[in-house]
């Protein structure tokens, strides 16, 4: 089912985002992880997209078993990195011929190590440059995009990057899925901003429970994400004392009382970034259905 008629649904909701694993020898835990958190009754779950395409073909063949076997409603990401028409159109044509009725637009990061952006094609040089392929020539599948509460890192200032945002959306994207941040202040504060401007699509709060602090430092060097000075000396201090469990006992902590806030100030649902992990997204949906007047 399209995500844009879903997310017509009242009752806040999660929805996960996983990757494909870099080795074939992966895929059995890989899909355990999805048949338990497929526990969580969650609304959609999306597959990252590997850098030049290289994991494409991975992509296409998980959202399709995740759809056919599993039951879930998938929500495969496509980036301009290595696109080109006949690459973009075989993706997307896969995705229908799988049932698959859900995409998410991104343009894609530059490679490890690189600070900007160059396009490998002409045609596809930002986010928006998909969205309106797909629209297009791929009406029927519901697509979703970024949005950046801290302002994307290239982007020369917020209004600059809010007016970005209203493009993709006036191409035809129908919800919006954030950078992770862990100030919830910054979300609404986003939203009030995109409404102001006419962006009237959903917005879902993607969000982090932090579990690695040296992996937080990579994603965060290169993602335009902040942690207020006083979580992150927190993680530092568990980190010295306890080692990765404190990191993941504190980021658990962190990530459910940042969810709670944002459910009870009127977020529609969360999306979480599972990095693959069962338990702590099976902790979280624990808490987050324990809320009132949720099953
Ligand atoms: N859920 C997820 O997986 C998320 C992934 N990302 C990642 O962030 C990366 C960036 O992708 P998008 O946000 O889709 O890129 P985008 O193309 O929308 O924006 C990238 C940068 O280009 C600027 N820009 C956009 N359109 C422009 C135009 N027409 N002219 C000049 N500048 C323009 C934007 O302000 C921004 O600074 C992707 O790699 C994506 O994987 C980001 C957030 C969430
Ligand atoms: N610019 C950008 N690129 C992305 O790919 C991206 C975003 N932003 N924002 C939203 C999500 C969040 N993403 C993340 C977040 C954390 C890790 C991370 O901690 N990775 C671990 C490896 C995890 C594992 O293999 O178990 C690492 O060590 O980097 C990875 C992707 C991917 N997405």
């Amino acid at each position: 089912m399209r995500i844009a008629q879903l997310l017509q649904r009242q009752e806040p909701f999660l929805s996960l985002e996983f990757f494909p694993p870099k080795d074939r020898a992966q895929w059995p835990g890989f899909f355990d992880v999805v048949r338990q958190l497929r526990d969580l009754g969650p609304l959609f779950c999306s597959v990252t997209y590997g850098a030049g395409g290289s994991t494409q073909h991975n992509t296409l063949e998980i959202v399709t078993r995740m759809k056919q076997e599993y039951g879930l409603e998938p929500l495969a990401h496509l980036t301009c990195v290595g696109a080109d028409r006949a690459r973009i159109g075989s993706f997307l044509s896969g995705l229908a011929q799988a049932g698959v009725d859900n995409v998410l637009a991104l343009r894609g990061d530059p490679p490890r190590g690189e600070s900007t952006f160059t396009p490998d094609s002409e045609e596809f040089q930002h986010g928006s440059d998909l969205v309106s392929f797909i629209r297009q020539d791929f009406s029927d599948l519901s697509i979703g995009v970024a949005g950046y509460p801290e302002k994307h890192p290239e982007a020369p200032n917020m209004d600059d990057d809010l007016e970005r945002l209203r493009h993709k959306v006036a191409c035809g994207a129908d919800f919006i899925i954030t950078q992770l941040f862990f100030d919830n202040d910054a979300y609404f504060d986003f939203v009030a901003r995109a409404r102001a401007v006419g962006i009237g699509v959903p917005i879902i709060p993607g969000i982090l429970p932090v579990q690695n602090l040296a992996a937080l430092k990579r994603m965060l060097s290169f993602c335009g994400a902040s942690v207020p000075g006083e979580y992150m000396s927190d993680l530092e201090h568990v980190h010295k004392v306890y080692g990765e469990s404190g990191v993941r006992g504190l980021g658990l902590g962190y990530a459910k009382n940042q969810i709670r806030n944002l459910l009870d100030r009127g977020a529609p649902g969360v999306h979480l970034y599972t990095l693959n992990k069962a338990d702590t997204c099976l902790d979280i949906w624990k808490d987050f259905s324990r809320r009132d007047g949720l099953k």
